[in-house]
């Protein structure tokens, strides 16, 4: 069986929840290699993890002549690994990175790439693709005809699954070019944190949307006492309420939470692309009609202002 490329998305080190995903699809498909750019010194550290989850080897690029710079370099190092290992496919987290690195390296390649896939199963001749399309009004099975597949996957579209392979450590040396050395970062500042999980990686999501009326606190006091992350619809991001990395939907982050509870949010097409594979959802809204009551398992017809201080009320004092 051939190796499937996973590209580890991580900060420091720390593996980041989709590439677990993306880890599950790959052993469904062959036999799942992680690819980590980063200090060989974290190498041990990051392959027990991925091993945790299915990864039988770790290609580690040592990426101290890759992290000054943009893309380009981790392209080149890729297409080095895909000659050497004539893997089965290369697994991308469907980011702004993985969908710009997986672009540049089908080019390198002459490879067909296939974007934001949401599902992907072994087929008879190599990986078939599913796609969700239209706002999630169409689904698309496609392949890759020409080349090793690159498939970038979204979020959140499968669980990681604990397998407990062994993780083996392979450093893979990659000779960068001065061509690919052309667009270096100058200056890098993380994001501030704000205390909350990941709006992707949460597992309960609490959403405002015009409905708020500019006013956040409440959705975020309900946040903060279920432990959840913080998103917007693009009306309120629109507004300058929040920034647009909190906005869910067609054009914004996909989620799946186990819960997702939409207050002030009508339930546009748009947005329920974004959300509506979310396990359990929960819409508070004081227009009974609103398109959002037509997904939810549970609905609160209402005035967000009070409802939820009320359920934050309730849900901390039951906390204790
Ligand atoms: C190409 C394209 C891409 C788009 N991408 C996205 C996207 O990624 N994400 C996204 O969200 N939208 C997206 N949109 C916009 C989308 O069509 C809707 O306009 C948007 O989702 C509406 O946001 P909303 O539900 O917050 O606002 P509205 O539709 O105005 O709904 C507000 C809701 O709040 C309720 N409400 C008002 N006051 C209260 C209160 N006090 N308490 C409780 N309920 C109250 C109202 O009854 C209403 O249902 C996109 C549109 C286009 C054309």
């Amino acid at each position: 069986m051939s190796e499937v490329l996973v590209v580890v998305d991580h900060v420091d080190g720390a593996v980041r929840k989709p590439t677990l995903e993306l880890l599950a699809l790959a052993k469904r498909i062959g036999e799942p290699a992680a690819v980590f750019f980063g200090s060989p010194d974290k190498g041990a550290e990051v392959a027990s993890k991925l091993g945790q989850f299915g990864a039988e080897k770790v290609y580690v690029v040592d990426d101290a002549q890759i992290k000054g710079y943009l893309v380009a370099p981790k392209a080149e190092a890729l297409q080095q690994l895909v000659e050497k290992t004539s893997p089965a496919a290369v697994l991308f987290v469907s980011g702004y990175e993985g969908k710009e690195v997986a672009g540049r390296l089908a080019i390198k390649l002459g490879a067909g790439i296939i974007t934001d896939a949401v599902d992907v199963e072994a087929g008879p001749e190599g990986p078939v693709t599913t796609q969700s399309v239209f706002a999630g009004n169409y689904t698309v099975k496609a392949k890759v005809t020409h080349g090793t597949p690159l498939i970038t996957v979204k979020p959140n579209s499968t669980s990681p699954e604990e397998s407990g392979a062994a993780g083996t450590v392979e450093e893979f040396a990659a000779t960068i070019s001065d061509g690919a050395k052309k667009a270096q970062i100058v200056a890098q500042q993380p994001r501030k944190s704000s205390g909350r999980p990941e709006l992707t990686e949460a597992a309960i999501v609490v959403s405002g949307g015009r409905g708020t009326g500019g006013n956040f606190e409440p959705v975020e006091g309900l946040a903060d006492a279920l432990g959840a992350a913080v998103g917007a619809s693009r009306a309120a991001v629109d507004s300058g309420w929040m920034p647009h990395t909190f906005q869910v939907g067609q054009t914004g982050k996909t989620v799946s939470p186990q819960l997702y509870v939409a207050n002030g949010i009508s339930g546009a097409i748009q947005h329920r692309a974004g959300m509506q594979t979310s396990k359990t959802i929960v819409a508070v809204n004081k227009d009974e009609e609103a398109p959002i009551f037509e997904l939810v398992d549970f609905g609160v017809v209402g005035d967000l202002h009070s409802v939820l201080p009320a359920a934050t009320e309730q849900i901390t004092a039951r906390k204790g």
